[in-house]
């Protein structure tokens, strides 16, 4: 009966979670294995919580938030948590905030999940007398033990944590190797670290708040070590730990992004580079709040990345369509898996400034107004790999694409924009995929080999695809200017395509003129009043507003 309601809660969370629940049934029964609710923290593999993810009859995933009080989700980054310094900001900037009930979610501080894969890299070749003196561990131990002292801390809050890792590192120097298991467990330590610290720090203050390892609040993902998915599963799990916990004894949850728990494998997982942001999302889902912020250290969205191009502005409001594929397509500023749970629990999402709380910051929600929209941001991702493939057979020979995609299947590896006509197809490699590796040369030349063996292959590295994503109903304006910028650039382009959702148009271009591209496209749809001449144009034609959803489909006229 208890499986069944589970079974059941589980089913009307998401529809889309019925076709899993063969998988779903033996991840409950997993999860119901003996072991206690605390989860061991030292050693690989993880204990599985007693019960994680039972739900009482009418203690559904949705509104459980609104029950336990929580309103929000709050999510600050590396950047936003970088120092004492920082830490103290972030504490005033949620206490200036008394009408709300925040969980708050937290990334390692600043480049620690840097140092820390560059320590594991270190460790694999340096020798295990040598593994204590690599610069990126004495430099993680510096900045958080200098954190503690800063915030008036004790030191045993991380030295635990400090001397595992040591040894962990030892242990890899020892072995020369480093697994991908072995590399989540040992970027988990910068999340572990920097909540244990900041939950100290607002208990000081006076303010209750416990820390949470997201592996043992019910963060159940799938064992892609490095690159996780959450299972459905998590969301009345995550509910019930966190209403439990808030009726018997009310503190703020301040709990670790990016992490979850592998479910067959017990092991600590992550969700991919950027992964708080899908951490803050699931968490919003998964307690029906009212918003879901993600505190930044730029003003919200911008019309483009502002390392490649420094005049970017914020985008007020964004879709969760539009957001999605601006992330997807290589704006590092949201995670790509990230507006997911939000669109699926229609919870608005608002990308703010830690270092500037004053600017409004970006609304990402499921439709808005889209009057004065022509292009909304210009995304750039580089160094991707481009193929054109011609087919050998005979014109109106059926079955091309088919055999084509299944080689990408059968050697597991994800495509992304395709172009394709009779005879002849051009796509991109997903570049998703570059979040967790780097497609390997071999396994390039593995994939031509294969497609060599039905059409003629040319392999094309060194590209960039300039993502223009913006208004549906304006994608014929979009193009016709931005064909007459590369055109006067003198840029030939070597690949269109543009989605079925029509909120992206992609362009492959050189690599070494992608950079100077960006700049021209900004400048000329964002800087030089082309705005504001298509809207005297469109008042002269009385156009009607319209508002778009996030799955493109128009509503008004
Ligand atoms: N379109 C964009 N809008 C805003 N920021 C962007 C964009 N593209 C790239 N970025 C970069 O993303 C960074 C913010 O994302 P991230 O580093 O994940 O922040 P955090 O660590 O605080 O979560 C910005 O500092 C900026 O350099
Ligand atoms: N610390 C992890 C997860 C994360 O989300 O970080 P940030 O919020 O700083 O992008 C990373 O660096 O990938």
């Amino acid at each position: 009966m208890a499986t069944a309601l589970r079974l059941a809660a589980v089913a009307r969370d998401s529809p889309a979670a019925v076709s899993k629940l063969g998988r779903e049934r033996a991840l409950l029964r997993a999860a119901a294995r003996p072991g206690g609710q605390c989860c061991a923290r030292r050693g690989l593999v993880l204990r599985c919580q007693s019960g994680a993810a039972t739900l009482k009859k009418g203690e559904a995933a949705d509104g459980a938030g609104a029950a336990a009080g929580f309103t929000v989700v709050m999510k600050f980054g590396g950047s936003s948590v970088s120092s004492a310094a920082r830490m103290r900001e972030v504490a005033d900037l949620i206490l200036s905030f008394p009408e709300e009930t925040p969980v708050v979610v937290l990334s390692a501080m600043g480049k620690t999940t840097n140092n820390l894969l560059l320590a594991g890299e270190k460790a694999v070749s340096c020798g295990a007398p040598k593994a204590s003196e690599i610069n990126e561990l004495a430099v993680i131990k510096e900045l958080h033990l200098r954190t503690i002292d800063e915030l008036g801390l004790d030191s045993s809050i991380v030295s635990g944590f400090l001397d595992e890792l040591e040894q962990l590192l030892k242990g890899v120097a020892m072995m020369k190797e480093l697994t991908l298991r072995t590399r989540d467990y040992l970027v988990s330590f910068g999340e572990c670290m920097s909540t244990r610290i900041f939950a100290a720090y607002l208990n000081k203050l006076g303010k209750k708040a416990r820390q949470y390892d997201a592996f043992d609040l019910g963060f159940i993902t799938t064992d892609d070590f490095t690159n996780a998915d959450i299972l459905e599963a998590t969301y009345p799990a995550v509910a019930k730990r966190l209403h439990g916990d808030w009726i018997d004894d009310p503190a703020i949850p301040i709990v670790t992004g990016f992490l979850g728990k592998g479910w067959k494998s017990c092991a600590v997982t992550t969700l991919g580079r950027g992964g708080s942001d899908l951490t803050a999302t699931t968490i919003g889902k998964a307690l029906g709040l009212r918003e879901i912020q993600v505190w930044k250290d730029v003003d919200g969205v911008l019309t483009c990345d502002p390392n490649i191009y420094a005049n970017a502005v914020p985008v007020p409001y964004l879709t969760f369509d539009e957001a999605a594929e601006l992330a997807y397509f290589g704006a590092q500023v949201l995670h790509p898996q990230s507006m997911r749970p939000a669109r699926e629990g229609g919870i608005p999402v608002r990308v703010k400034n830690s270092y500037n709380r004053h600017a409004p910051g970006t609304v990402i929600t499921k439709t808005r107004d889209m009057r004065k929209s022509i292009l909304t941001s210009i995304v750039l991702k580089s160094n991707i790999t481009m193929l054109d493939i011609v087919s050998t057979r005979m014109l109106g020979q059926y079955g091309f694409l088919a055999k084509v995609f299944s080689i990408f299947e059968d050697l597991g590896i994800s495509v992304d924009s395709v172009a394709t006509s009779e005879v002849s197809i051009s796509l991109t490699l997903d570049p998703s995929k570059l979040w967790s590796r780097e497609l390997i040369q071999q396994e390039l030349d593995h994939v031509v080999e294969e497609l060599e063996k039905i059409a003629v292959v040319h392999l094309l590295q060194h590209r960039s695809i300039i993502s223009l994503i913006g208004n549906v109903q304006r994608s014929s304006l979009i193009l016709e200017k931005a064909f007459n910028v590369l055109r006067r650039n003198g840029v030939n382009v070597q690949m269109i395509s543009q989605g079925a959702s029509k909120v992206n148009i992609s362009l492959v271009v050189n690599d070494s003129e992608a950079k100077q591209c960006v700049q021209a496209l900004h400048s000329a749809f964002f800087e030089n009043g082309f705005l504001s001449e298509v809207e005297e144009a469109d008042l002269a034609q009385n156009r009607v507003p319209v508002l778009v959803s996030s799955n493109g489909a128009i509503n008004g006229n």
